[in-house]
């Protein structure tokens, strides 16, 4: 059984697109503090199940606990206010604004405070994704590092409590890879909730305690990264992946 302390707890989530079933009965459970890693092959419904749990979409079937308490009839604005925050597999921030901009648009909308009070917030998120020094930039200037920075501090921003990452990883130069590790890892020991959708698989696995895997919308593996990683189930899923996606 569950446990009733965990920070998020989806049980029997099911999605479907017409005839095409893109979740399918999806149940786990994570404790504060944690961070869930999520694997599978192209189109195994990762992102579905991301927009599931943000409140983006509505699952045909199943039910959501965040802190203990039921949040599947909230919308995606009332769970961003309780602590829910996604990051984007494509960057999307305001091209046009300047990065202390983008970083107090998050902070602000997200809890439904003043700029005035969001300022302090977007300074410190900021400053934890070393971006502060870019702080006047505008963010459409910014390379890819920085974008995934960007993508990152306006999250923390929100000052979540659970916080989604879907493909961050992806593109960067295996310095460049190292510093996010790092910044993900220091997110994580403040004591945020973790879920990181993730094909750099080397990325993935020097963060999460857990790791889930998915295919054609099910969850067919969940448990230590090791065990998955060494499972029948999951070599079949990821043979003839890019070896550069799978190097440790
Ligand atoms: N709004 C939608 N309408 C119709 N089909 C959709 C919709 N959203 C997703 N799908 C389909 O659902 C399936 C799962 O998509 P999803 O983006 O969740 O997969 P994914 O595991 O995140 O894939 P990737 O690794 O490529 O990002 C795909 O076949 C996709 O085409």
């Amino acid at each position: 059984m569950m446990q009733s302390t965990a920070a998020i707890e989806a049980t029997g989530l099911s999605k479907s697109y017409g005839a095409l079933a893109v979740t399918r009965d999806v149940s786990f459970a994570l404790e504060p503090g944690c961070a869930l890693g999520i694997i599978g092959p192209n189109g195994a419904g990762k992102t579905t199940l991301f927009n599931l749990l943000t409140g983006a979409v509505r699952p045909d079937a199943g039910s959501i606990r965040f802190a203990g308490k039921d949040i599947s009839p909230t919308d995606a604005r009332a769970r961003c206010r309780m602590g829910i925050s996604r990051s984007f597999q494509v960057p999307q921030p305001f091209s046009g604004l300047t990065v202390f901009e983008n970083a107090l648009v998050a902070a602000t909308f997200a809890q439904g405070i003043s700029e005035q009070a969001a300022r302090p917030q977007a300074e410190d998120a900021l400053r934890r994704t070393g971006l502060w020094p870019k702080t006047a930039k505008k963010a459409g200037e910014l390379g890819l590092l920085d974008r995934k920075r960007l993508e990152l501090a306006r999250a923390i921003a929100t000052a979540p409590k659970l916080l989604l990452l879907d493909e961050i990883a992806g593109g960067l130069t295996d310095a460049e890879c190292v510093e996010l590790i790092q910044l993900i890892r220091s997110i994580k020991e403040s004591g945020v909730t973790i879920i990181w959708i993730e094909h750099v698989l080397h990325a993935l696995l020097s963060i999460v305690d857990r790791v889930m895997v998915l295919d054609f919308g099910q969850k067919i593996a969940e448990g230590e990264p090791r065990d998955i990683m060494q499972s029948p189930e999951v070599a079949a899923i990821y043979l003839g992946l890019d070896g550069e996606n799978t190097h440790a």
